[in-house]
């Protein structure tokens, strides 16, 4: 296992927002973290990134304890973090925020940057363009590009497919299916339709706790499950909640 929780504990402004959250993330898949609106999905990447450090538990990178460390130090252990805001340097073309973002100008990270465009050709098309005049499926698509230039062994990424139109979220599944080959990528997803058509594992979190973690595949059947924490009812694919 890349990446470990266990039994993490997280308070915001003395609330206890994560009670327990457990789970493990195998290398070189999809693990999708699925749950409703407020049950602890984003504090729970805020919590492994260091930017909502956990009270109590354990978080662990390749078995080495992460918790505890600063984010820019998680960050230069080779961990990603796309919220969801589609964060990108709007006064800056694509491929300058995609540059900024190496941390070596090396072979290596120019055939990452090769990658990145191979995955994205819609931001190949638009290098020059600035950042700011980009769509909201475009600027996600840089957000995760610049991510994917620094070399992280995980990436977590949070919604990506909110707000974005049908072609965007099939573009955005494309992609994730090239990108998992080659980083495990942690996905905060409630539309089930990308995160079955990517995921290779599932954990469910509801009420800041990991209630279900299992294979992506076998949740489909599992209609009570999906009910019950996802608010998807009987034949329904599409978004949750
Ligand atoms: N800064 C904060 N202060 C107080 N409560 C917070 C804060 N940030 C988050 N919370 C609360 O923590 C809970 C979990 O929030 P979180 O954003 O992790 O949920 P989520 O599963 O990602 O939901 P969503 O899909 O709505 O983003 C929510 O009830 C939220 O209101």
């Amino acid at each position: 296992m890349i990446l470990e929780l266990r039994q993490v504990k997280t308070n915001i402004n003395q609330f206890r927002i994560l009670e327990d959250i457990t789970f493990a993330v195998p290398e070189g898949q999809v693990t999708v973290i699925l749950g409703r609106n407020g049950a602890g999905k984003t504090t729970t990447l805020r919590s492994i990134m260091g930017l909502a450090p956990p009270a109590r538990g354990q978080i662990l990178l390749d078995g080495k304890a992460l918790e505890g460390l600063p984010p820019h130090v998680i960050a230069r252990k080779g961990v990603g973090f796309v919220p969801e805001d589609q964060a990108v340097f709007s006064a800056l073309t694509v491929g300058e925020n995609l540059r900024l973002a190496m941390r070596r100008r090396d072979k290596a990270a120019e055939a990452r940057l090769a990658f990145v465009l191979d995955v994205f050709p819609d931001l190949k098309e638009k290098l020059t363009r600035k950042g700011g005049g980009l769509s909201g499926g475009q600027k996600q698509m840089l957000a995760i590009g610049r991510a994917l230039v620094q070399d992280n062994r995980v990436l977590l990424v949070d919604e990506p497919s909110k707000g974005l139109a049908p072609i965007m979220v099939e573009k955005l599944a494309e992609a994730l299916r090239l990108i998992r080959a080659q980083t495990t990528v942690v996905l905060v997803e409630q539309n089930f339709a990308l995160a079955s058509a990517v995921g290779g594992r599932y954990v469910i979190i509801d009420d800041g706790r990991t209630v279900r973690e299992g294979v992506l595949s076998e949740l489909e059947q599992d209609r009570e499950l999906l009910r019950r924490y996802l608010g998807i009812s009987t034949g329904q694919r599409g978004r949750a909640g």
